[in-house]
């Protein structure tokens, strides 16, 4: 019994470690060929990556150490990105998929807070809190779609914080709802969490909302989006959404 668990969180883990290297790998060639942008690619790494890890979440058993061999692949990719970003490893691939302007150092801060969120997430909520879903898509998918929508078509910047704009914070605000309802509704029909859509939906929707009006401020400078959107969402779902 042991052993048939075990190899399904062996193979559970495999998946998730090959696919992370693979994914920010495709994108990295993307990106190296001129087929993306730069900051398309980073941006669109930080949309998906979040996400899909969580989906690859199913694939583990119920072991109560389940959680602990999930998060083996986010750990692993955080010393990755503190041996580059510190110099001690080259990987240029990866410092242009992932950075703004192919500056190694770039990736000790939005990154590894990234993946510090996703960390904390697979550690604290794993499979059984909506908290945990509600940080990963207001962080990845909100934040992400804030810039690829806001740097194309925002037009209307916010008093105060010039480069943000209303359309980016409209996007932010429709993707981390949505996503967040998503995965909410998938994992409940999975049957790892249960509770009453209406309420906890109706939650979502408002912490999508203060997570926006955070993303718009102008303390970016001070505190970095990673650590200020996923600390507001998780304080609040904590404290407002059940299950
Ligand atoms: N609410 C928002 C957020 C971002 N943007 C657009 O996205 C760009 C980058 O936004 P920013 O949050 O400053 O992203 P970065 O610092 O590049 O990346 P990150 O915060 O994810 O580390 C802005 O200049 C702006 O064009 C926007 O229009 N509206
Ligand atoms: C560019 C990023 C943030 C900037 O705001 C995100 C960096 C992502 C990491 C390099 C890779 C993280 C991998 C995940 C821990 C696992 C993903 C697994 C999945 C199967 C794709």
């Amino acid at each position: 019994m042991l052993g048939a668990l075990s190899a399904r969180d062996a193979g559970a883990l495999a998946f998730s470690a090959v696919g992370s290297y693979a994914w920010v790998k495709i994108f990295d060639l993307l990106a190296v060929n001129g087929v993306l942008e730069q900051k398309l690619s980073r941006k669109l790494v930080h949309i998906t990556t979040g996400p899909l890890f969580i989906l690859t979440w199913p694939l583990f058993s119920d072991a109560a150490y389940a959680r602990y061999i999930a998060l083996i692949v986010p750990t692993a990719n955080f010393l990755r990105l503190l041996l580059v970003g510190t110099g001690v490893l080259q990987d240029e691939g990866l410092v242009k998929s992932i950075s703004r302007e192919s500056d190694r150092t770039e990736l000790l801060r939005g990154p590894i807070y990234y993946i510090a969120m996703l960390m904390a997430v697979t550690a604290l909520c794993w499979r059984d809190s909506v908290a945990g879903y509600m940080v990963v898509a207001v962080t990845c998918a909100g934040d992400g779609f804030a810039d690829v929508i806001g740097r194309r078509w925002g037009r209307h910047c916010w008093a105060g914080n010039h480069p943000k704009t209303q359309e980016g914070s409209a996007a932010m605000f429709v993707a981390g709802a949505g996503t967040a309802i998503g995965l909410m509704s998938a994992f409940r029909w999975l049957g790892y969490v249960d509770f009453a859509p209406g309420p906890t939906f109706l939650g979502a929707v408002f912490i999508a909302f203060i997570a926006t009006v955070v993303e718009a401020l102008p303390i970016n400078k001070l505190v970095d989006d990673n650590l200020s959107v996923p600390l507001i969402a998780g304080l609040l779902a904590n404290w407002l959404l059940a299950g």
